[in-house]
């Protein structure tokens, strides 16, 4: 069962891994008895506060009925791994790490690299990010992964092959592509107007309290999670007010984030699919893609799966949402617990 084999892998955990692995257990037996506890007589005296949070819960719990939890199906969703080669994608904000204030402050946890260092061990890892790739690797600083920054338009695989695994098609790629590695970026020719409206939207909104403009080369982050709510509509006025200049340009919505970025048809799905069938993971029959996010732009990604059948994706969110995704984990805690689950599975069965 998933939870025995979490309890075993405490030996060869450190304590900040061994805390949150405990957690996870607890909240997950709670979950599972969730039926009981809904039978018990509802208590007369019960705040405000827990009547919104026991219904928030139950939301949550009927939302999870679609989307069941990645830990508790764990040896469901592996049944079927056995034969076939797992291929790891993640995304980074939200995922691996915990959503701050300060985006240059949102590091990743030593148990986290930890844990994502572990998977990569046995399967090739994907980190899928908004941001600028550079940026990824600075919080990230694990070789044995590949890194796609902005939204999925620059892609880099490393020369050394992630493992012995894939080497052959990998070495395959990189003979076809060139020696610096698998580096595509298909929207380079808009890096100059890019430039362009990362200076003009700097100038243009230095006044508004609290925001902060991030330039992710092929895309540009305007954040408001800093600024007084009053100025939220003057901070996108003035951002459509200048994105009137640019109709190649597209604008989305992320957390807290209004996010900018070339009109081509190139997402994280398209990214996620591009290196499946580059590195050679495409084949559905021998491999199993696994893709792991929490935002908006991740939906490209669950989309792609869907529509290929192929592999799973899983959705961080603690809140019910409209989603492709398939499974859910709540939290960047229940993502880590989730790795070393996937680690020691194949640990064992190795
Ligand atoms: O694809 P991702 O790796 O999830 O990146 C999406 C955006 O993430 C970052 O912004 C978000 O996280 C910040 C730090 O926790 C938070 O302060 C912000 O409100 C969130 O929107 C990143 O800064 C953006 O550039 C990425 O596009």
């Amino acid at each position: 069962m998933g939870l025995e084999r979490l309890r075993a892998q405490e030996i060869e955990t450190n304590s900040t891994e061994k805390e949150v692995i405990d957690e996870n257990e607890e909240r997950i037996a709670k979950m599972s008895s969730r039926d009981c506890r809904c039978d018990e007589p509802t208590r007369e005296l019960q705040s405000n506060e827990d009547e919104v949070e026991s219904s928030a819960e139950e939301a949550y719990a009927a939302w999870m009925v679609k989307h069941p939890s990645a830990l508790i199906a764990f040896d469901r969703m592996m049944s079927i791994a056995k034969e076939k080669m797992v291929v790891v994608f993640l995304d980074y904000d939200g995922t691996l790490s915990p959503i701050v204030d300060d985006p240059d402050r949102a590091f990743m946890s030593d148990s986290m690299r930890s844990a994502v260092n572990k998977v990569a061990q046995y399967f090739p890892t994907c980190i899928i990010s908004g941001r600028r790739r550079d940026k990824v690797y600075e919080f990230v600083k694990l070789t044995n992964v590949y890194y796609v920054g902005s939204h999925g338009m620059d892609i880099m695989a490393p020369l050394k092959p992630v493992d012995e695994i894939d080497s052959t098609l990998h070495e395959q790629a990189i003979k076809e592509k060139g020696n610096e590695g698998v580096l595509f970026q298909p929207a380079e020719e808009y890096l100059p107007m890019i430039e362009e409206v990362y200076s003009e939207l700097k100038e243009k909104t230095k006044e508004i309290q609290g925001v902060l403009i991030e330039n992710n080369k092929f895309c540009i982050s305007v954040h408001f999670r800093r600024v007084d709510e009053e100025d939220w509509s003057l901070l996108e006025n003035q951002v459509m007010d200048t994105m009137k200049n640019y109709p190649a340009l597209l604008i989305t919505r992320g957390r807290k984030v209004i996010e900018i970025r070339p009109s081509i048809k190139w997402d994280k799905g398209r990214a996620l699919e591009y290196l499946l069938e580059t590195l050679g993971f495409g084949n559905n029959d021998k491999t199993l893609p696994l893709y792991i996010g929490d935002d908006r732009t991740d939906e490209d990604a669950f989309k792609i799966l869907q529509r290929r059948g192929q592999g799973y994706p899983i959705i961080v969110s603690s809140v019910p949402k409209d989603t492709e995704a398939s499974y859910s984990l709540r939290d960047p805690s229940e993502v880590m617990s989730f790795l070393l689950h996937l680690f020691r599975w194949k640990k064992d069965s190795s």
